[in-house]
């Protein structure tokens, strides 16, 4: 049989009570829901927010906490109770599921990467419901607004999923926040967008949220390019809303696919790996790479930014902005020396070098713009 993949992610606001804290009722339908979307034939992979608001309680705090090092003690208390919840909830239903805690450099590494798949290909094979959230108290810098909307679009694209659900505290994408704005409409459908958002998103969020429907617009554009659909609704008041969700009968808001499925080494690329540099083309070697599908030779690069090895990724840029990024053949210090050579100049004078700076293979061109999460060393320094 071939089962379809769904990754359901349940934020904060749709698993606290109205102190804030966890609430095991909701935790319970949630649970339930996956179960009848798993027991139908899918493969189900739960991205779950809620160690903060489990946790936050016994540091001593009556609040949920803004500091990191609070967030990251309440996170340390409550992801145990987090799943062990999870655990007696799906164990009611005679599911089984295991935690896993990524963080964003996991899906950096290319080994880590494909650690993190294989682990979880294997629970699924086993029939083990995989509940995953941030590794908050190791994270540091990474725990900020929407980690788990973007991570969530990210286990997507690594598991090659059809859906990617956002449960979450309103039912949908609204023309505008509908907390501010109660004459804002919902919008019913997306399609994969490129530049701006598609409706007014500001940082606002729920009161325990954290990246508000921001982010998520921003997770469901990186999944949507790798080939995934995805809903942003609340929880449905039957147990069977998951399934009329990915069946196309939920009442929030569907982003639609593009049409081709990005590869996983495509998807790491892009969209995954930290650019250890960057390098500017000339015209012809911009059109050459976008426009004709050829590889890039160290005759059209004129500029080497940062300092990478061979085999690892570097952000292009033409004369007109970024084109995309692969994997260079050439180290940095190697490319300064023979950028703008041609290649009958480099073979007489250095032997045994790699023809292409970076291979047709090994290259991703940006549709538009360049990924939002995946910072280059520029771009994270500006
Ligand atoms: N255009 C919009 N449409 C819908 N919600 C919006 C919009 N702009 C901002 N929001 C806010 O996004 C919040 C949901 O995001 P968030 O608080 O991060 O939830 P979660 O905890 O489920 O991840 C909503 O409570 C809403 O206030
Ligand atoms: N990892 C944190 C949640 C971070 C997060 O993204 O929260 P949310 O915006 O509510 O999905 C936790 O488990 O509390």
């Amino acid at each position: 049989m071939n089962h379809k993949t769904v990754i359901v992610k349940i934020g904060t606001s749709s698993l606290t009570d109205d102190s804030g804290k966890l609430d095991p009722e909701a935790l319970q339908t949630h649970a339930e829901a996956l179960t009848r979307l798993k027991q139908a034939g899918t493969r189900v992979v739960l991205v779950s927010s809620g160690a903060v608001a489990a946790g936050f309680h016994e540091l001593g705090l009556t609040h949920r906490p803004c500091s990191l090092a609070e967030k990251q003690a309440s996170a340390a208390i409550g992801q145990g109770h987090l799943v062990q919840r999870y655990r007696e909830a799906f164990a009611t239903h005679g599911e089984i599921c295991a935690q896993v805690l990524l963080t964003r450099s996991d899906f950096d590494h290319r080994i880590r990467f494909l650690n993190a798949l294989h682990t979880l290909q294997l629970l699924l094979e086993r029939d083990i419901i995989p509940v995953i959230n941030e590794n908050d108290s190791v994270a540091g810098d990474e725990i900020r607004w929407g980690d788990n909307d973007i991570l969530a679009a990210l286990v997507a694209g690594l598991l090659q999923a059809d859906w990617l659900l956002f449960v979450t505290d309103t039912d949908g994408l609204y023309t505008a926040n509908p907390l501010d704005h109660p004459q804002a409409e919902k919008i019913r459908r997306i399609p994969p967008f490129h530049g701006s958002m598609p409706a007014q998103v500001d940082n606002s969020k729920s009161r325990l949220g954290s990246g508000g429907m921001r982010s998520k617009l921003i997770a469901a554009r990186k999944a949507s390019r790798a080939g995934i659909r995805v809903y942003i609704g609340t929880a449905g008041k039957t147990p069977g809303w998951m399934l009329d969700a990915v069946k196309g009968r939920g009442s929030g808001t569907y982003m639609d696919a593009e049409p081709r499925r990005s590869s996983r080494k495509e998807q790491w690329i892009a969209a995954h790996s930290r650019p250890r540099g960057h390098l500017k083309v000339d015209d012809g070697a911009a059109q050459a790479l976008v426009e004709r599908g050829k590889s890039l030779l160290p005759c059209g690069v004129v500029e080497v930014g940062g300092d990478f090895e061979a085999g690892e990724i570097v952000e292009v840029a033409g004369p007109d902005g970024t084109l995309g990024r692969g994997v260079a053949r050439f180290s940095a210090p190697l490319l300064r020396r023979v950028k703008g050579w041609s290649t009958r100049e480099i073979s007489r004078l250095i032997p045994n070098h790699p023809e292409e700076v970076i291979h047709r293979n090994d290259w991703v061109s940006f549709r538009g713009e360049a990924p939002s999460t995946n910072r280059s060393p520029q771009e994270a320094s500006r």
